[in-house]
Parts: C-alpha cells; structure tokens; sequence
C-alpha cells in the first residue's frame, strides 16, 4: 500500500516542483502547461500517457489547444505520494 507523504516530506518535494501549486483540500498537485500549439501539448501529453501506463499513475488532466491543466494525486492513499513526485518531474522533464 502506497503511503500518502508526511507533511515534512511534501514541503521538500514541493521545494523541488516549483511550478506546481499545492491544492491543500484534495492534497493534491496541479500545474498548467502551455505549448506553441496543439501538437506540441499532444506530444507531451502522448509522453506522459507513455510513462504513466508503465508507472500504472495516471493524470488528471484537462486540454485546450495548446494548454494542459494537470492534477497528481494518489487515489491508493488519497492524497500526495511519491509516485505525483516523480510524475511531476518527469512532466516538467517533458514539458
Ligand atoms: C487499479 C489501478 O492499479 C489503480 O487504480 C491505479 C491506476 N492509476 C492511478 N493513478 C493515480 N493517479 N492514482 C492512483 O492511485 C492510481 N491507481
């Protein structure tokens, strides 16, 4: 079973994510992506559905043209795990 991530861990994570705005009601993580053009945000989101089939760690996620609204949270342990991290990280990666 997944752990939701301890209030110290969660502020060094989000140290390391500063593009991402913490959502304290859900505990979970959003950011908003914008691309030159729909291609571009439908490459990075195709990346993304990639690694999050391996990871078996889906976004939610919403699209318009060239915007992608992304939130990461945990439905295992409802809220924030380690897995959003590195989801997180890997997006800003892509992005
Ligand atoms: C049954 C399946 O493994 C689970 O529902 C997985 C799938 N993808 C998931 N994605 C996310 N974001 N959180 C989860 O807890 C989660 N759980």
């Amino acid at each position: 079973m997944i752990e939701k991530l301890s209030d110290e861990a969660r502020s060094a994570a989000l140290s390391g994510l500063p593009d991402w705005t913490h959502d304290a009601e859900r505990d979970a993580i959003t950011r908003q992506f914008r691309f030159a053009d729909f291609s571009e945000a439908f490459a990075f989101m195709t990346r993304a559905a990639l690694l999050a089939e391996k990871m078996d760690h889906h976004p939610e996620w919403f699209n318009v043209y060239n915007k992608v609204e992304v939130t990461l949270i945990t439905h295992d342990c409802d809220g924030l795990s380690e897995r959003d991290v590195a989801m997180a990280k890997a997006m800003d990666g892509f992005a």
